[in-house]
């Protein structure tokens, strides 16, 4: 972990939940009043269809709410689509951008990423920018490169590092119960931090770089004490209270 920057654990609910899940967001600030609070941020993204609700629910708590997507656009005709600005407006105050399911699944292009991001800071959210390479990109050696590349083409030129969080996700670790070695992810977050800092100035130092892909309670503190990881982008695990307290404990 980078001493100097305040952890992040974030959870990403992904498609799961209704409103019955926020007996779990309570159980996670009830956890985090009692001796988290003031020692790692906590944030969760739930389901667009809970913001508005789960961002009530967590005032007082001061457990953050993100969303998982946005449209680049302010507002027009973007059937299904939320913009930043609306996302603001439901209390959230993070969005993630770039997941590798958004590139997956809805194609969507660094480019795209890149103008979903600059709508998060437009609209005076904190944009969370995914990026990581695929099995075959590893098994080829091109992590590195490819990672690199994202970064350069996702996070937009002249962003405010206060407002940009950067999470690594292998997606080969996605949901897998595969991780990197420590090892590895030390050598792809100072490779991420350097990208960072020749793109942005010496402020990127400040950008906190989360490690996403099959993070739960067991190997939590190993990957979040690794150098340059300053929290965790949680996907499974953050649907229970007691597994997603149970990872920020490792900043207990
Ligand atoms: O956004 C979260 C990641 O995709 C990680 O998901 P996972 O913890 O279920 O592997």
């Amino acid at each position: 972990m980078s001493m100097a920057l305040r952890p992040l654990v974030a959870g990403n609910w992904k498609m799961n939940g209704t409103k019955l899940a926020l007996k779990e967001l309570a159980g996670m600030a009830e956890g985090y009043d009692a001796g988290l609070r003031g020692k790692v941020e906590l944030m969760i993204c739930p389901p667009a269809t809970m913001l508005y609700l789960a961002a009530a629910a967590a005032l007082g708590s001061r457990i953050a709410i993100g969303a998982q997507d946005c449209h680049a656009a302010a507002s027009g005709a973007y059937t299904g689509d939320l913009s930043a600005e609306m996302i603001a407006d439901c209390g959230a105050t993070a969005v993630i951008v770039g997941h590798s399911e958004r590139r997956q699944y809805h194609r969507e292009t660094d480019a795209d990423v890149c103008a979903k991001a600059e709508g998060a800071l437009r609209a005076g959210l904190t944009a969370i920018v995914c990026v990581g390479e695929t099995r075959a990109e590893r098994e080829a050696g091109k992590a590195l490169a490819v990672v690199g590349r994202q970064l350069a083409r996702s996070v937009p030129e002249g962003a405010n590092p206060d407002n940009l969080v950067v999470a690594y996700e292998p997606v080969w670790a996605i949901g897998t119960g595969l991780t990197p070695t420590a090892a590895d992810v030390a050598e792809m977050h100072a490779h991420m931090r350097r990208k960072l800092v020749s793109r942005l100035g010496k402020q990127a130092a400040g950008i906190r770089l989360l490690y996403g892909g099959s993070v739960k309670p067991s190997n939590a503190a190993e990957l979040m004490g690794t150098a340059n990881v300053d929290g965790a982008l949680v996907g499974g695990a953050s649907l229970k209270a007691a597994d997603f307290l149970a990872i920020a404990a490792a900043y207990r």
